[in-house]
This record gives structure tokens, sequence and C-alpha cells, in this order.
């Protein structure tokens, strides 16, 4: 059986003076060796992303995570000096490949960034520094060039009882997780569910209501530690399943 197919859209990147499209490898490792399928990556096209061409031939969805927001022009706002750094390609592949993969029930797990275009791309909205807010924790990345401190498991989140997120783990409650980020969401789009909130009452990670399949989001990094840490193991090893099935299931129907 040959492995399914992940399509994981990319970061728009300068390097050498050029334009790239690059996704971080700890997605590609956390796809290829924890979730047992094979990544494919997208390119971050302002035009012409053709995102009917890409669900047609993957298996999955993932949307990583990234330094760069979400444009709040994609939410009812204009930008503020707070709001950047933007990635419109990013964007422009990112919130039609989310509503195409829920409305086809094709598995998607959104990381970081992701949750954050989950929500944006079924109406929500969202906030900026958030740890500017009072009561709010320091979510941000670690001031280090260290990765493994960077993604330290550092924050307790506790995970709703009867959320999907509580099937995938194997238990509600709380749970330890890594935090890398200065955005959240703000007003949660009506067709998202809360699965797990910080003590801060962060949204952690959210559901699809009514998904056709695996629909998550979650605010945190499970792909960094996924092949040690075992509610990082256990998340992409019951998103791979939904993958297989899903593919599975078009095999059939084919
Ligand atoms: N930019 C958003 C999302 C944060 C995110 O995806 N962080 C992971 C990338 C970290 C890095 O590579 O620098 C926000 O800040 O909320």
């Amino acid at each position: 059986m040959p492995l399914p197919i992940v399509a994981i859209p990319a970061d728009t990147r300068i390097l050498e003076g050029a334009v790239w499209h690059a996704v971080k490898g700890q997605y590609v490792n956390a796809t290829l060796k924890v979730a047992k399928a094979m990544p494919l990556l997208v390119p971050a096209l302002e035009e012409h992303a053709d995102v009917e061409a890409v669900l047609d031939r993957v298996d999955g969805v993932l949307i990583s995570g990234s330094p760069s927001n979400v444009h709040p022009l994609l939410y009812g706002r204009d930008a503020t000096d707070k709001d950047g750094p933007f990635d419109p390609g990013r964007d422009a592949v990112s919130l039609p490949l989310i509503r195409r993969a829920i409305e086809r029930g094709i598995p998607l797990l959104a990381i970081c960034r992701g949750i954050q275009e989950l929500n944006v791309a079924l109406g929500g909205t969202l906030a900026s520094e958030i740890q500017e807010e009072p009561g709010i924790w320091d979510h941000r990345k670690p001031e280090t060039n260290d990765a493994d401190e960077a993604y330290s498991i550092r924050q307790t989140i506790n995970i709703k009882e009867g959320s999907c997120m509580a099937r995938f783990l194997g238990h509600a409650g709380t749970v330890q997780v890594n935090s890398l980020h200065r955005q959240a969401i703000s007003k949660i789009a009506p067709r998202l569910q809360v699965e797990a909130l910080a003590d801060d009452g962060t949204i952690e990670a959210v559901s699809v209501i009514d998904a056709k399949g695996f629909a998550v989001g979650v605010q945190w990094h499970p792909e960094y530690w996924a092949e040690t840490d075992n509610p990082s193991r256990a998340l992409f090893e019951a998103y791979g399943q939904a993958l297989r099935d899903y593919a599975a299931a078009k095999q059939v129907t084919a």
C-alpha cells in the first residue's frame, strides 16, 4: 500500500537573494515518521493556486506554523504595526485549501499559524501580541538560538472532556505542551468548538463541528517532539490513521 499523501502549504522565504517556497523540516519529519505519510509541499502562490487540483491528489492537509501572521484584512480589519510580518502567498493558498478540505472531508491538522488560519478561514478573528493583555501569559517563542529550547515543553493546557483531542490523546485534563506564538483566536469561528484551553483562557485547540472527518487545530507544536513526546505522538498517530482511512475509502469509491 503506498503511503498516503499530505499537502503542506509552504511559506514564502527570501534566501540568498531569491524567493523560496519552504516548509520547516520538523513538519516533514513528523508527517513521514509518525503519521507515516508522504509530505507534498504546495508553493505559496498569491495567484493561480489550484487547490482543487491539489486536493484531488492528496489524502490529507497539514497547515504548519510560521513566524508570519495572517493578514488582518482577511478577518475584517486594517493592519497595524503589531500585525506583521505577512505572507500573502501563504494566506492565498492555505485559507481556500482549509475550506475545501473541510467541505470534502479530507483530514486536516492545523498547527500554530495553522489554527489561526483555520479560525479565519471559517469566519473567526485573531488577537495580536496577546502577552500585552492583562492576565495573559507570555506564549512567545523563548529568546534562544537553540531550537530544542525554543520548542521546549513548558505550558499546561486543559483538554476538554469528550473532545476529539481527549479521544486522540486517550484522556482529558492537563497536558504539557510547547508555546511559540504572539497571536491567538479572538472570536472563534461559528463552525469551531474549543477542545483545549490554557490556564489564562487562551484557546489551545479546536475542532470543526460536524466535520466529515479529522479536522483539528492546535496552537502548540506537536510536530517538534512527535517521535518522543506521548501527547505529540498520539496526535500525529491519530492523524495518520485518519489519512489511511481516507485513502482506503477513496480506493473503494475509485
Ligand atoms: N505567527 C503566529 C503563529 C506562530 C507560529 O506559527 N509559530 C511557530 C513558528 C515559530 C518560528 O519558526 O519562529 C503567531 O505568532 O501567533
